[in-house]
């Protein structure tokens, strides 16, 4: 097997709280590999926001080590992880977040103007191609709020993969979706994952099972299966 995209090495993560420490991550490790589509679950409060902020850096482990592609995340300092970050983690998130004054090819464009990764004027072309990827091209040049949820988040992963990213992060993608809706997410991550770039996704439901790859379980900051 080739180098993992994520390699999380037996990270701890205590916070200090009013009422003393308080440990959301134990002794966690995990590896995912190229094309994976990896399922995160677990009760509320059993660590999995905690995690995927280990992953992108948003937080930094108390002990252990987080290596995503081809980083030592838990060592970077700010600049660094932030362009580090815009070049290899895309994020979805379960209300969208696409930023409402900007067209839907601008919000797409944003990660390609920040990171300076294509030519400027590469940038629409790529983001119309990435639209008509995800069968919203035709919504373009509309203002997210004229979006259905399901568009939205269509064009949400189109923004995430603006860049090209190895890594595609989702905290409960569908739990904003109707049931159909969650469906048809949740089979282009698989396509995404297919095509060799990896899926990470939290969530509560059972309905992501026949896509996914593996599943990692959390109770009370530790791993309890891994399948
Ligand atoms: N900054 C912090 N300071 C103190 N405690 C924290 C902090 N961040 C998270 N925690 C605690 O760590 C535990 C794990 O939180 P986390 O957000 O990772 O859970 P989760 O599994 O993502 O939950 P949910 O499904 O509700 O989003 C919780 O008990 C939470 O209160």
């Amino acid at each position: 097997m080739g180098a993992p995209v994520i390699d999380v090495r037996d990270v701890t993560k205590t916070y200090e709280t009013a009422s003393g420490p308080f440990t959301s991550l134990r002794n966690v490790s995990l590896r995912v590999q190229p094309g994976d589509f990896l399922a995160v679950v677990g009760r509320s409060g059993s660590g999995k926001s905690t995690l995927i902020n280990m992953i992108t850096g948003i937080d930094r482990p108390t002990s252990g080590e987080v290596h995503v592609a081809g980083a030592a995340v838990h060592e970077l300092g700010q600049q660094a992880l932030a362009s580090w970050r815009g070049r290899n983690v895309g994020v979805v998130f379960q209300f969208f977040q696409l930023l409402p004054t900007l067209t839907v090819a601008e919000n797409v464009m944003l990660p390609m103007d920040f990171c300076a990764t294509f030519p400027a004027k590469e940038r629409r072309p790529r983001a119309l191609a990435l639209l008509d990827r995800f069968g919203i091209a035709d919504q373009a040049d509309k203002l997210p709020s004229a979006l259905s949820g399901g568009q939205q988040q269509r064009a949400a992963i189109a923004r995430a993969l603006a860049n090209d990213p190895p890594l595609l992060l989702a905290d409960e993608p569908t739990g904003n979706l109707d049931s159909c809706t969650a469906l048809d997410v949740l089979e282009l991550f698989a396509a995404i994952a297919a095509g060799g770039t990896t899926v990470v996704m939290v969530t509560h439901g059972q309905e992501a099972a026949p896509y996914i790859t593996s599943t990692m379980e959390l109770a009370d900051g530790a791993v309890t299966a891994h399948v």
